[in-house]
């Protein structure tokens, strides 16, 4: 089973996938604690909180609510709903939390492609064909050699940068553990003007790539 938080269809916003039709299924749960974190309402899971699978499909609003789910019962709701993407983002909270192999693989055999979003602060358990975006949460809590191998695994890094030494800190984490993907992404934290100006020109320097959060700009989850 897992713990769902919602479950919604709308167009990938951010980094290689931006532009994509996709049906996106947060998972409930993180312990992680990023302070400027856009998804608190997954981090606690909450007794008092629990629902039916059916309440957590395209919420109004954010909210703290979540239901138990078997893989089934996704793809089955997936089918219920009508959806049309065939790409399922699994995101959270924090969705390596949970084993994520039998969910993706089913969602494959379903005919769906799928793609982790990730922090790296837990073994990531998936198919070799998901594609994983690490989003790597420096001197937070979790492992140094859980992030390593998540940065091995990583088929795009994605970093939310607001100061210098967030950029700095991404550079320190390549030189430790001596992996450099090719696909960088910077991503402004909350759309901060001083933070995408940052980015921009950091992007510039070093050829990394901007990843803005389409989605909040065109107003759509
Ligand atoms: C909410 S997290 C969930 C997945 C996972 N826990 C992680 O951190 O990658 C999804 C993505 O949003 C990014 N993110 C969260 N809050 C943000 C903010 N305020 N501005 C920009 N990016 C943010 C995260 O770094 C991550 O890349
Ligand atoms: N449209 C859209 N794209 C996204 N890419 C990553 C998201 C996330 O919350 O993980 C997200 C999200 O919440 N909405
Ligand atoms: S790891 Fe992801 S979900 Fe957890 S607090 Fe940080 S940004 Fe939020
Ligand atoms: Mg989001």
């Amino acid at each position: 089973m897992y713990k769902v938080n919602e479950i919604f269809e709308t167009i990938q916003g951010e980094a290689s996938f931006t532009g994509v039709p996709s049906i996106f299924l947060r998972l409930q749960g993180c312990p992680v604690g990023c302070a400027w974190c856009d998804t608190k309402q997954t981090w606690e899971t909450n007794g008092t909180y629990l629902v039916t699978l059916g309440e957590t499909v395209e919420k109004k609003a954010d909210s703290e609510k979540w239901a138990n789910a078997s893989i089934d019962d996704i793809i089955n709701l997936f089918k219920e709903r009508g959806y049309l993407a065939k790409h399922v983002v699994i995101t959270g909270g924090e969705p390596c939390m949970y084993d994520l192999v039998p969910l993706c693989e089913q969602l494959h055999v379903a005919g769906y492609t799928t793609q982790i979003e990730t922090s790296g602060t837990f073994e990531i358990l998936a198919p070799e064909s998901t594609w994983v975006t690490v989003s790597p949460k420096i001197n937070m809590r979790g492992g140094y050699d859980v992030l390593t191998s998540a940065m091995q695994r990583a088929n795009e890094i994605k970093h939310p940068i607001a100061m210098q030494k967030h950029v700095d800190e991404l550079e320190a984490l390549f030189e430790q553990t001596g992996v450099r993907p090719e696909l960088i992404y910077l991503q402004p934290i909350s759309q901060k003007a001083k933070a995408t100006k940052l980015a921009i020109e950091t992007c510039l320097k070093k050829n990394w790539r901007l990843s803005v959060q389409v989605h909040k700009y065109i107003g759509i989850n």
